[in-house]
């Protein structure tokens, strides 16, 4: 019996279940589910159209003027695209369309890309003071900074802003910088000492450096920031790996790309909420409990100072001279510096803490793993590595010791610099930076205006391989960044890349993470050939894009890969490892044991 034939019939059968639907025919079913279509979209609508009128979801960002849009899906706009890499994806539209600035929507959200070279340049540093905030992001500044404990660079523009920015920019300018080149110096040592042990005690010479960047950067930063010395021979190595890992989920967790839906979409912040906002709590948590403890050992440290000045003066003797290096270099932490001058609330001092303990902790590490991984590279590594270990040793008349001895000091040796700027570009961590957020209306070619209260992402990636300021962008070629007489370009001839950003929320620790980076490369360097592993499965990926084992986050992350270390040159491998042993050692363990 055909079912279409006898409706009424078909009806009574299904009802008592005398027939399955699979005898319904095939039109029938696609009328159904055409008809299930519709009521379910009309549903959507009026549930929308209801929770906007409420105020659970917000209406969309009206279109901005003269800005050209690019087509997206209803209600979605163009979320899909951007999910993952979105940095291509801009650059992918940037191509098709012709347009180096244009508008998105995500979510309800409106956000103008900026991409090409010239334009990320003429909208960041020529019209600084109105680019000079930062969006209110719901996951992050709601949930994640629950007690209104922001970074600097998540923090929007205003008084309070501006106290922080000048505080830590003072704290890490390069005359108080120099300050701590003996600090620097004696880390980097102790860091390739304890390298050198690994490597010695393991019995394999293949390893993944990350984690002894980040090690070697947090050890530094909070140091800088509190005097504290971690002990990451002994009982604190958990702790620097605790400290690495929440910061890590937190970069994850503030990301503003599209992959953070509920900052776009309003109501999934009621419908999937209970799972992410315990992650983020419980991150808000641990972090809560790392930033305490160093806080409590400044504090302590400064009453015992002001204890200890006080017998002095009693008794009339100088302590000072029993004190170790790393006492004596406590008074110029960050915290006992501003408690002691404070024109900051103690939340905006916890604030710049804050900064100092997690901004860069990801991004210097990243960067230097990313360059071992060109060294590593059986192509093109061995050349590079003997162009950079000659240019080297001939600023410092090719004697390994006096290279080593003064690799802090950043300015000496121009193909070193270049070799940075080249990682930082080629490479770009950040390639979306971080988004801006306009505070005044930026008028651009007399015509077109970005209206204040516009959020704004630069496309760092392209504005980094733009063909038009860097021939072949997609080669690693530090000598892009040289003159015919080797000296390292001006930075007035033009940025040298947007890895930083720009203008005036532009990073305010790039001289520190610089410095970093030219202490370690050099001390790699002169100590190790770096060379492939011998997995090629562990080998590095050089494309930053191909690796990247997070496409959804905002920064670039490549996949774990190996490196072969063997020592250049044996003897001043040895000559160093004494050095260090003979002179360092018994001063660390000493500040250890007094802890
Ligand atoms: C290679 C390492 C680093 C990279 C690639 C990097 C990159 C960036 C980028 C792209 C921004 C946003 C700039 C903009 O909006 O124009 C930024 C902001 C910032 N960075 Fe870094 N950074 C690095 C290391 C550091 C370090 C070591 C510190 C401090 C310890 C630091 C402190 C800051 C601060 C305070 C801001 C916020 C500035 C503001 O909002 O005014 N960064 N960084």
């Amino acid at each position: 019996m055909c079912v279409l034939d006898q409706p009424h019939e078909l009806i009574w059968e299904i009802q008592n279940c005398r027939v399955t639907p699979t005898l319904l025919s095939f039109p029938a079913i696609v009328t159904m589910v055409w008809i299930t279509v519709v009521f379910s979209c009309i549903l959507v609508l009026i549930l929308w159209y209801f929770l906007s009128s409420i105020g659970l979801v917000f209406n969309q960002d009206s279109e901005i003027k003269n800005i050209p849009s690019i087509p997206g899906l209803p209600f979605f706009g163009n979320t899909f695209d951007t999910l993952s890499n979105p940095h291509l994806k801009y650059q992918e539209w940037c191509q098709k369309y012709g347009y180096d600035i244009f508008q998105v929507r995500i979510g309800t959200k409106r956000i103008v890309i900026v991409n090409s070279y010239d334009s990320i340049q003429k909208l960041w540093t020529e019209n600084c003071s109105s680019n000079n905030s930062r969006p209110v992001l719901y996951t992050f500044h709601k949930v994640l900074s629950k007690n209104a404990l922001y970074t600097i660079g998540t923090t929007p523009f205003g008084q309070s802003f501006k106290r922080k920015k000048k505080t830590i920019a003072s704290h890490l300018n390069y005359k108080n910088l120099y300050g701590y080149n003996e600090l620097i110096q004696r880390e980097s040592d102790l860091a390739m000492y304890r390298l050198m042990r690994d490597l010695f005690s393991n019995r394999c010479n293949e390893t993944d450096l990350l984690k002894f960047f980040q090690y070697f950067h947090l050890q530094l930063s909070v140091y800088m920031t509190y005097g504290y010395q971690l002990d990451l021979d002994h009982s604190e190595k958990e702790l620097a790996d605790e400290i690495i890992e929440v910061e890590n989920s937190i970069i994850k967790i503030r990301s503003h790309t599209s992959s953070n839906l509920q900052d776009y979409f309003p109501i999934l912040r009621y419908l999937n909420s209970q799972n992410k906002y315990q992650k983020a709590n419980l991150l808000r948590e641990r972090r809560q409990v790392y930033m305490d403890k160093f806080m409590r050992f400044t504090m302590n440290q400064m009453e015992q100072k002001k204890f200890n000045e006080k017998r002095q003066m009693k008794c009339g003797t100088n302590m000072r001279n029993q004190q170790c290096f790393y006492d004596r270099n406590m008074d110029t932490s960050l915290v006992s510096h501003n408690l002691t001058n404070a024109k900051l609330t103690f939340s905006e001092l916890q604030s710049i803490c804050l900064t100092m303990v997690s901004a860069g902790l990801d991004n210097t590490a990243l960067n230097l793993n990313y360059l071992m991984g060109q060294f590593s590279h059986p192509t093109k590594g061995p050349s590079l590595q003997t162009k950079a270990v000659n240019e080297l040793l001939k600023c410092h008349g090719n004697d390994y010791w006096e290279a080593w001895c003064h690799s802090e000091e950043e300015s000496n040796c121009n193909y070193i610099m270049a070799l940075i700027h080249e990682t930082l570009r080629y490479f770009t961590v950040l390639p979306t930076s971080l988004p801006r957020y306009t505070t005044r209306d930026i008028v651009l070619n007399n015509s077109v205006v970005i209206p204040q209260g516009t959020t704004l992402f630069m496309n760092a990636w392209y504005g980094n391989h733009d063909e038009k300021k860097f021939s072949h962008p997609m080669e690693f070629d530090p000598e892009r960044y040289l003159d015919q007489e080797g000296n390292l370009l001006s930075n007035e001839k033009g940025l040298f890349h947007f890895s930083f950003g720009a203008g005036a929320r532009m990073c305010s620790g790039s001289k520190l993470a610089l410095k970093e980076m030219y202490v370690i490369i050099c001390k790699m360097l002169l100590l190790f050939e770096i060379g492939p592993p011998s997995a090629e499965e562990m080998l590095a990926e050089l494309d930053p894009n191909k690796s990247n084992k997070f496409p959804t986050s905002s920064a670039i992350e490549p996949r774990k890969f190996l490196v072969a270390l063997k020592p250049r040159n044996p003897l001043f491998y040895q000559r160093v490892s004494r050095h260090i042993q003979q002179t360092l050692l018994e001063d660390y363990k000493i500040k250890m044991q007094n802890k």
